[in-house]
C-alpha cells in the first residue's frame, strides 16, 4: 500500500529561525526562516481526495454567503433603505436549464451556469474595502510603462539550515539579486562554475516581495484585458505550493493576486466586472475539476495547430468545467478552500505533504466599460443602449446560452466585452525514484509531463531564436496542451522557478535553472480579447438609416413642388448640387443597408429570420463552378423574393379601404401597418439588390483574379525569356572575341614555324628559298599545313626529345603551350584552336640565341627539358 500515512520528517524545517546567507562580489544576502512554518492552504493528507476517482461524493464545505452589493437597482424596484444584502442569484429551473454542462450538479450558489450575470458584476462601488491591496496604484503605472512582451522569469531559493550551494549578485540598478552562481566547490570537474543571470533571485520565507516581483504586474495584465500565466516549477519539496498558496500568515501569489484583483476593480470607476474561477488539477494524465462533487473528468476542447508560425495558439476550452461566480474575497477563499481540500497530496521522501499533481487555478476576468447612467448613481443592470437604441443585455432578442469558453458578459450599447483568463499554476514536483509503488508511478506521469514541458519550451524557444516553425509537441502530455494558448505566444507569462539550495541538490537545481534560462528565451505576443457590441451597431445604423430616408424625402417633396409654387427657381448650378446630394443620401442609405447585413452575417447568434440572410461573404478560394452554384442558389432566392413581394403587394391591394368617417385610431393602425408593410418590402428589395449584386461581383472577381494570376505568369516567363537571350548574345560576344584573339595566335603561330623552318633551326628540312618561305606564310593555313607535314614525319622518324635536343640553347625563340605533352607536342595547333584559348601562351626569349620550349599546365609555368 501506499506510503500516504506514514509520517516523515520534512527535510529541513529547521525549529528555531536560522540564516542562509550567499555571498558574491557585488552584494550579499541574508534570509531568516521563519519561527515556523504553520498551516498552508494544502490539505492534509487525505486518503477521500486519493479514492476520489471512484465517484465518492467528499464532504463539503458549505458555502459561504457573499458579498454584499452596493449597486444601485433599478430606479423603479429600488428600496428605500440601502441594499446592504448579497445579491440574490435567482434559482430558477429555466436557467439550470441553460447550461451548457446540464449533468453538473452545482454545488454553490455561484456556479456561473445558474447565476444572473448581470446580477453579480463587480464594480468600483461594490468592492469591499478590507478586499483590495494597498499598493495596486503602483503596479497600475508599472503596467502602463512596461510594454516589454518577455517571459518573466525568477528564481526563488528555500531556505535551509545548510550551507549553501550557491551564491548571489545583482548586476542590476536597483539592486535586486539577480544571478546565481555554483559555490566551486560543488562543482564535480574542474570547469567555471555555472552562473544565470534572471529577471530576479528571491530568497527568504516572505512571500509578498516574490508575489510583487513575479506576479503582480501579470494580474494587473489580466484585468486590462491580456491573458496571464504565472506558474512555479522545481523540484520537489522546493517551495512551489509555499509560494503559490502561502500559509494562513504568509499568503501565496493565489490569494495576493486576488487581493489585488478586487483592488484593481475598485482603482477602476469606469468598468464593471464579472469574475468566475474554476480550479483543477492534472493527475496521472487525466484532469479533475477540482470544484465539481463528482470529481468530473475534463477534456479540452478546440483547435491544436502545434505550428509556431501560425502561432499554433487556436482557441481551446475545458468542459465540462465548473465555474463560481467571484464577488469578494471571502467568496474566492472558499473556492480555494473547497478545490485544496481535493488536491492530491502524500507524504514522499522529501515532503511529507508533496503535490502529486499540477493544479491550475483560473480565473476569468470578463469587463466592460460601465453605462454612463448607471455610474452616476441611476443606472440598471440592464443596459438600454446609449444610443438610444432597444433594450440590451439579458433582453437581448435571441440571447443564447453562451458557448464553454466563452463570455457570459454580453456587449451592450456600444460597451464591447473585454475578456482575459489568469493562470495560477502550481506544477507538481520534478522527483527521483521513490521506494513507493504508487508514488513511483505518480512520479512516473509528473517526470513525463515535465519533460513534455520542457521540450515545448525548448522548441518555442529554437522557433523564435532562429525564425523556424518546428512542430512543437502540445499534445504530448495534458499539461502541455492546456497551456498551448498561453505558450504560443497569447499570454503574459511569468516563472517563477524554485530551488533547495542544498548541497546534495545541485544537479536538480542546475536542471531547474537551465530550464528557466530557456523559457526566458520564448517569443510573446499576448493581445487583448475584445467582443464587439454588434447589436448595438445595428441600432446606430438602423437610425441613421431612419434620419437619412426622412432628409430625402422631404428633399424630394421639395423637387416635386411646381415651379410656379416655389418661391424662386433653382439656378443649374444648385440643381445640379441638389441632385449630387441626393444621390450622396442614396448612396449612404445603401452604405448602411449593407452594413446592417453585413454585421447580421458577423454575429449568426443573433439571427433575425425576417431579416434576409445576406450572402455578403465571399470566398475567394471557391473555384468558378462553386460561385455559379452560389449563383444559381442566389437566383433561387432571388425568385423566392419575387414571389414573396408579389404577394405582399397583393395582400396590400386586397385590404379594404377605410370609409371616410372610419375612428381616427383605425386609420392610425392602417396607416402604421402600410408603413410596416413598406418597410418589409424595402428590406426584401434591399436584400434582392445585394443577391443580385454579390455573387456577381464574386464571379467576376474570381474571374479576374484567375486572369491576374495568368498574366502574371506570363510576364515571369517572358522576363526569364529576355534574360536568357541577353545570357546568349553575351556568350556569343564572348566566344566572337576569343575565335579573334585564337586567329591572331595561330597567324602568329604560322609566322613562327614559317620562320623556324626558315631558320633550320632542329631539324633536317633544307632550308626552304625566301620565295617559298614568303608564299608558305601568304596563303592562309599554309603555316598549318606546313606544321601538320612537319608533324607526320617526326611520328614516323624521330622521338621528339631529339627534335627540341636539337635546338641550340641561345636560340632566341621561346614558347609555350597549355597542356602540350612533350610526347605529343605537334598538337599544339589543334589544342590552341580546339579551345585551350586562353592558356596558350609563347613568346621569344631574348636569350642566348636558343629556343626553350615552356608549357603552362594549370597556370603553373615549366620549362621543357631541352
Ligand atoms: N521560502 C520558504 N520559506 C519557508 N518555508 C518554506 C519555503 N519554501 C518551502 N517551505 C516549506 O518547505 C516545505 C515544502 O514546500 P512545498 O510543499 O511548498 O514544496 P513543493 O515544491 O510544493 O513540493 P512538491 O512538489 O512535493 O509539492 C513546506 O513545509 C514549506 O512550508
Amino acid at each position: 500500500m501506499s506510503t500516504t500515512t506514514k509520517a516523515r520528517p520534512t527535510p529541513f524545517t529547521p525549529k528555531r529561525p536560522l540564516s542562509i546567507s550567499t555571498s558574491s562580489s557585488t552584494s550579499t544576502t541574508t534570509t531568516s526562516m521563519p519561527p515556523s512554518t504553520t498551516k498552508k492552504y494544502k490539505a492534509p493528507i487525505s486518503s477521500d481526495a486519493r479514492t476520489r476517482t471512484t465517484s465518492k461524493p467528499r464532504p463539503l464545505v458549505p458555502s459561504l454567503p457573499s458579498t454584499p452589493t452596493k449597486r444601485s437597482p433599478p430606479p423603479d424596484s429600488r428600496p428605500k433603505t440601502p441594499n446592504t444584502s448579497r445579491p440574490k442569484t435567482p434559482n430558477t429551473p429555466g436557467r439550470r436549464s441553460q447550461s451548457p454542462f446540464p449533468h453538473l450538479t452545482p454545488e454553490s450558489e455561484m456556479d456561473v451556469s445558474r447565476v444572473d450575470v448581470e446580477e453579480v458584476l463587480v464594480d468600483a462601488e461594490n468592492v469591499e474595502v478590507g478586499d483590495v491591496s494597498a499598493d495596486i496604484e503602483l503596479a497600475m503605472e508599472e503596467m502602463k510603462r512596461d510594454k516589454e512582451d518577455k517571459v518573466l522569469v525568477s528564481v526563488r531559493i528555500r531556505p535551509s539550515s545548510q550551507a549553501p550551494a550557491w551564491s548571489l549578485s545583482s548586476s542590476s540598478p536597483s539592486g535586486q539579486n539577480n544571478t546565481i552562481k555554483l559555490n566551486p566547490q560543488h562543482l564535480k570537474s574542474s570547469s567555471t562554475p555555472p552562473s544565470f543571470h534572471f529577471d530576479s533571485v528571491l530568497t527568504g520565507s516572505e512571500n509578498k516581495p516574490v508575489y510583487n516581483a513575479v506576479a503582480r504586474n501579470h494580474v494587473c495584465a489580466a484585468m486590462d484585458g491580456y491573458n496571464a500565466v504565472v506558474f512555479a516549477y522545481g523540484q520537489t519539496a522546493s517551495g512551489k505550493t509555499f509560494t503559490l498558496s502561502g500559509t494562513e500568515d504568509e499568503p501565496g501569489i493565489i490569494p495576493l493576486a486576488l487581493k489585488d484583483v478586487f483592488a484593481y476593480i475598485r482603482r477602476t470607476p469606469t468598468r464593471e466586472y464579472l469574475l468566475r474561477c474554476s480550479y483543477l488539477e492534472i493527475y496521472n494524465e487525466t484532469i479533475h475539476d477540482l470544484l465539481s462533487s463528482t470529481g468530473a473528468l475534463v477534456e479540452i476542447h478546440g483547435s491544436s495547430s502545434s505550428s509556431t508560425k501560425g502561432k499554433g495558439g487556436g482557441e481551446t476550452w475545458l468542459a465540462p468545467l465548473r465555474e463560481e461566480v467571484v464577488t469578494s474575497l471571502k467568496g474566492v477563499k472558499e473556492v480555494l478552500e473547497r478545490g485544496n481540500a481535493n488536491r492530491r497530496t502524500a507524504c514522499t521522501d522529501w515532503n511529507e505533504r508533496s503535490s502529486r499533481s499540477h493544479s491550475v487555478f483560473r480565473l476569468v476576468v470578463e469587463s466592460r466599460e460601465r453605462d454612463s447612467s448607471s455610474s452616476n448613481g441611476g443606472g440598471s443592470r440592464d443596459g438600454l443602449s446609449a444610443s438610444g437604441g432597444s433594450g440590451s443585455g439579458r433582453m437581448t432578442p435571441g440571447f443564447r446560452p453562451p458557448t464553454p469558453g466563452g463570455p457570459r458578459l454580453q456587449a451592450l450599447g456600444g460597451r464591447s466585452v473585454q475578456t482575459s483568463v489568469l493562470s495560477l499554476i502550481d506544477l507538481a514536483g520534478s522527483e527521483k525514484a521513490t521506494s513507493d509503488k504508487e508514488r513511483t508511478r505518480e512520479g512516473k506521469y509528473i517526470n513525463t509531463s515535465l519533460l513534455t514541458l520542457g521540450t515545448v519550451i525548448s522548441t518555442l524557444a529554437d522557433n523564435a531564436a532562429k525564425n523556424k516553425s518546428d512542430y512543437v509537441p502540445y499534445r504530448n502530455s495534458k499539461l502541455t496542451r492546456m497551456l498551448q494558448p498561453s505558450l504560443s505566444g497569447n499570454a503574459r507569462i511569468s516563472v517563477v522557478c524554485t530551488i533547495n539550495p542544498d548541497g546534495n541538490a545541485v544537479g536538480e537545481s542546475t536542471s531547474t535553472l537551465l530550464f528557466a534560462q530557456r523559457i526566458k528565451r520564448v517569443h510573446l505576443n499576448a493581445q487583448k480579447k475584445e467582443i464587439v457590441d454588434t447589436e448595438a451597431l445595428l441600432e446606430r445604423y438602423k437610425s441613421e438609416i431612419d434620419d437619412l430616408r426622412r432628409r430625402l424625402e422631404e428633399r424630394e417633396a421639395e423637387a416635386l413642388v411646381p415651379v410656379g409654387a416655389k418661391s424662386r427657381r433653382l439656378s443649374a448650378q444648385e440643381q445640379q448640387e441638389e441632385s449630387k446630394a441626393m444621390k450622396d443620401l442614396n448612396n449612404r442609405i445603401r452604405q448602411l443597408t449593407k452594413l446592417i447585413l453585413t454585421s447580421q452575417s458577423v454575429d449568426e447568434s443573433k439571427g433575425d429570420e425576417s431579416r434576409p440572410a445576406s450572402p455578403v461573404k465571399v470566398d475567394f478560394d471557391m473555384t468558378p463552378y462553386q460561385l455559379q452554384q452560389e449563383l444559381l442558389s442566389a437566383r433561387h432566392q432571388l425568385e423566392t423574393q419575387s414571389t414573396q413581394i408579389l404577394s405582399l403587394e397583393a395582400a396590400l391591394l386586397s385590404r379594404s379601404p377605410l370609409p371616410p368617417d372610419a375612428p381616427e385610431d383605425s386609420k392610425d393602425r392602417l396607416i402604421a401597418d402600410q408603413a410596416k408593410t413598406i418597410k418589409e418590402l424595402e428590406f426584401v428589395i434591399s436584400g434582392y439588390e445585394e443577391n443580385l449584386g454579390e455573387p456577381l461581383r464574386a464571379v467576376r472577381e474570381d474571374v479576374e483574379k484567375e486572369w491576374e494570376g495568368k498574366l502574371e505568369r506570363e510576364v515571369k516567363a517572358r522576363k526569364e525569356k529576355e534574360v536568357w537571350a541577353e545570357e546568349l548574345v553575351r556568350q556569343l560576344e564572348r566566344e566572337r572575341k576569343m575565335r579573334t584573339k585564337l586567329e591572331e595566335e595561330r597567324k602568329a603561330l604560322a609566322a613562327f614555324v614559317t620562320k623556324f623552318d626558315a631558320l633550320g633551326l632542329g631539324t633536317d628540312i633544307p632550308i626552304p628559298p625566301p620565295s617559298r618561305l614568303k608564299t608558305q606564310m601568304l596563303a592562309p593555313g599554309g603555316a598549318h599545313q606546313i606544321f601538320a607535314e612537319r608533324q607526320q614525319r617526326h611520328k614516323s622518324t624521330t622521338p621528339s626529345t631529339l627534335a627540341l635536343a636539337s635546338i641550340p640553347d641561345d636560340s632566341p625563340v621561346r614558347f609555350g603551350v597549355a597542356a602540350v605533352e612533350v610526347g605529343c607536342q605537334p598538337s599544339l595547333l589543334e589544342e590552341a584552336w580546339e579551345g585551350v584559348g586562353d592558356d596558350v601562351s609563347f613568346e621569344i626569349g631574348s636569350g642566348k640565341g636558343g629556343v626553350v620550349v615552356g608549357r603552362e599546365v594549370l597556370g603553373e609555368k615549366e620549362n621543357l627539358p631541352a
